[in-house]
């Protein structure tokens, strides 16, 4: 098999849920510089909620995220530099300043059954030159015929790629594979695969997206991430490699860059706690999981319960203020 892959990691956009958005300049530099010297092609950075994220109601930035871009592109070489954006939290002003300071991709993030609030922000990522990708995340809840829907929205807007986003951690391997194999037959460009390890799939889902046809695959070191984390980078190249896909990434330098950089800058394990597992379980958005912890510890209620009520209210991306409302209801109860 020589089928080459791109590898877009997500350490330090991601990563950046489970830090709590305290990334500093010189951890994104030595994370930037690991990266770029083992080959990876794709590295992402912004806050876990994309440019503009940094607010009371995401969690406010420890540094300005256009530093972290800068500092990232600096080391950048080799690698090319994506930002997320998530139209509504972050604008076309915010994207211009990225690519001005030299943001090589740009992926627009919308709720996947919303993908039409992305055409300005697709446009003018094609305007700047960036290679633009759109998002559809939450991706466990909707049918195989309304995401195909979606993704064509993107595809008609401009990206060149169309991500099926499991931002719950919530998809099984078949559910994957019809997701994937349905865009591959029906779009143009390129199908990307993001997953979270909540129910422990994430790599055999990304192997289930990669044979379904996805060629962008995102993956982080030591899987720092929300809720469980993400497609472990270091792994999935080592399991890439002996299934025989092209990665062109030197998998000791990426070692290093995880073993050395981020491990010590991880603020708690990318374990399957009994929280994380909730997420996977419920379908709720894995960056919800450190703002119901909180929450619990507010109220004196059991986190799962929570996000279980979550679930059942099917709630997405930006409703980061219900998780209170909840905690605050089962008090009452
Ligand atoms: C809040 C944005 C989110 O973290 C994007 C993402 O990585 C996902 O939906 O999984
Ligand atoms: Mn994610």
């Amino acid at each position: 098999m020589s089928q080459s892959l791109n590898i877009l990691d997500v350490s330090l956009r991601d990563g950046s849920h489970s830090v709590r958005h305290s990334f500093t300049v010189e951890q994104v530099r030595a994370a930037a510089k690991g990266l770029n010297a083992a080959g990876v092609r794709y590295f992402e950075v912004t806050h876990g909620d994309g440019l503009g994220g940094s607010s009371l109601q995401y969690g406010l930035s420890k540094v300005d995220e256009l530093k972290l871009i800068e500092a990232a592109v600096e080391e950048a070489t080799f690698s090319e530099v994506s930002v997320l954006l998530i139209p509504g939290i972050g604008t076309k002003q915010d994207l211009q300043a990225a690519a001005s300071i030299g943001a090589k991709m740009v992926r627009v993030a919308t709720h996947v059954t919303e993908a039409d609030v992305a055409a300005q922000h697709i446009g003018l990522g094609r305007e700047l030159g960036l290679k633009t990708v759109g998002f559809l995340m939450m991706a466990h809840m909707t049918p195989v015929e309304k995401i195909v829907e979606q993704a064509k929205l993107f595809e008609s807007y401009g990206a060149e790629v169309v991500y099926v986003t499991d931002s719950a951690g919530a998809l099984l391997p078949h559910e994957v594979t019809a997701r994937v194999a349905a865009l591959k037959d029906t779009l143009q460009c390129d199908i990307g695969f993001h997953a979270h390890n909540n129910l422990s799939m994430a790599l055999a889902n990304t192997i289930a997206a990669i044979e379904a046809g996805a060629n962008y695959i995102d993956g982080s070191l030591r899987a720092l991430g929300a809720g469980a984390g993400n497609t472990q980078t270091e792994v999935m190249v080592a399991v890439l490699e002996k299934l025989g896909y092209q990665t062109g990434i030197d998998l000791y330098k990426l070692m290093d860059v995880a073993n050395e950089v981020i491990a010590p800058l991880m603020q708690q394990p990318q374990e399957i706690s009994g929280s994380s597992l909730v997420l996977g379980y419920a379908g709720v958005y894995s960056s919800f999981l450190l703002h119901a912890q909180k929450a619990a510890q507010q109220f004196g209620v059991d986190e799962r319960d929570i996000l279980m009520e979550l679930g059942q209210r099917k709630t997405v991306g930006g409703q980061e203020d219900l998780i209170y409302e909840v905690a605050q209801q089962l008090v009452k109860a």
